[in-house]
């Protein structure tokens, strides 16, 4: 029997994550990381970055525990949402139709709990709002453009990079070595990726990215937490990825989710766009510049919900990056940090 085709997924488009205090993520992600308020009820806020004309690409939910509910991909038409309910009922997960209105500002829509354990969303019609781009009279210095990533922890990267092979993604970078495959970035719009897999426990959450036009938009949100007295909110950078080779900085929010802040990467539309493969050992992977990749980093990530908003139950990962190379600060492999020298130290 022939097989059914998967989605046409333009790109990542909406998260939702579950935040426990409203006012102080409201005061997190507009006051701070600056982005546009497109609607609000008393129990959620929907928000948006300024190139952005889809009614949000961030809903906040107000909950019990901070969790993520849902990561939302848009497809490239209503008939592509028809093409998700045939595709993930044949692939025997578990799929919901919801009608328009189910999210404010959402049309009609396909939820599954994906292979991997994660809420996943695909739908077209949306809400149009005034797309911001040149609004300068609006924009802070730290202004964010659009929503770029999701970033995942689950326990087997290579499944997981298989079964977003299969539904059409391009693999645009790697971090493997001769046993494992560690990491992987994968994408549908032209750019390094819309969904980055994670080694570890999972399913979990590892950080949503916003884009901004350029470096010194992320460095004016370092600036404004130092002048806030907020600096402890920085998890990791403001540094130059080797993987993407984009600029970034991690944040984390009143709930501890992870959010990048992320620039310049690079353009991946031909289709012969080769795959870019770096060895676990190197140690410019994940900071090109060499700068320490932080425990937590490795180790923390958002709890995911099922569709009846329950949490899922974590998978242990079989590989760890972090035993292996604890990334860009250089230590090496355990026997290194056994002997008390740093495998970057002559
Ligand atoms: O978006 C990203 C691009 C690169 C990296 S890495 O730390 O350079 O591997 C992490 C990341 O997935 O957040
Ligand atoms: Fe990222």
């Amino acid at each position: 029997m022939a097989s059914i085709a998967p989605p046409d997924v333009i790109r990542s488009a909406y998260a939702e994550l579950v935040v426990t205090d409203l006012a102080a993520a409201r005061w997190f992600y507009v006051d701070v990381l600056g982005l546009v308020v497109t609607a609000e009820t008393d129990d959620a806020l929907y928000l948006r970055a300024y190139e952005e004309y889809t009614h949000h690409s961030l809903v906040l939910r107000l909950g019990e525990a901070p969790a993520l509910a849902l990561l939302s991909y848009r497809v490239r038409g209503l008939q592509e949402v028809d093409a998700a309910e045939a595709y993930f009922r044949d692939l025997g997960v578990r799929v919901q139709r919801v009608p328009a209105g189910t999210t404010l500002g959402i049309g009609e829509a396909v939820r599954i709990e994906d292979p991997l354990g994660f809420p996943i969303e695909f739908f077209y019609d949306c809400t149009h709002v005034e797309r911001l781009t040149q609004r300068y009279d609006l924009q802070p210095a730290n202004a964010l453009s659009r929503l770029d990533h999701f970033n995942v922890l689950t326990p087997d990267v290579p499944a997981a990079e298989a079964y977003y092979r299969k539904l059409g993604f391009g693999v645009s970078e790697t971090i493997e070595d001769a046993d494992n495959l560690y990491a992987a970035w994968l994408f549908r719009k032209q750019t390094v990726h819309d969904i980055a897999l994670t080694n570890g426990d999972g399913p979990r959450l590892h950080h949503l990215a916003f884009a901004a036009h350029e470096r010194g938009n992320i460095l004016s949100t370092c600036d404004l937490l130092g002048a806030l007295n907020k600096q402890g909110m920085i998890e990791r950078g403001p540094g130059r990825h080797g993987v993407s080779n984009a600029f970034y900085l991690y944040v984390r929010d009143p709930d501890n989710h992870r959010i990048e802040l992320y620039t310049t990467d690079y353009y991946t539309g031909d289709p012969d766009n080769p795959t870019v493969r770096w060895d676990v050992h190197d140690d410019r992977r994940r900071d090109f510049w060499g700068n320490p990749v932080v425990h937590s980093w490795y180790s923390e990530g958002t709890v995911v919900l099922d569709l009846d908003g329950k949490p899922r139950a974590l998978g242990s990962a079989a590989a760890s990056e972090e035993k292996v190379r604890v990334g860009a600060d250089g230590f090496s492999v355990a026997e290194d940090l056994g002997e008390g020298k740093l495998g970057n130290q002559v």
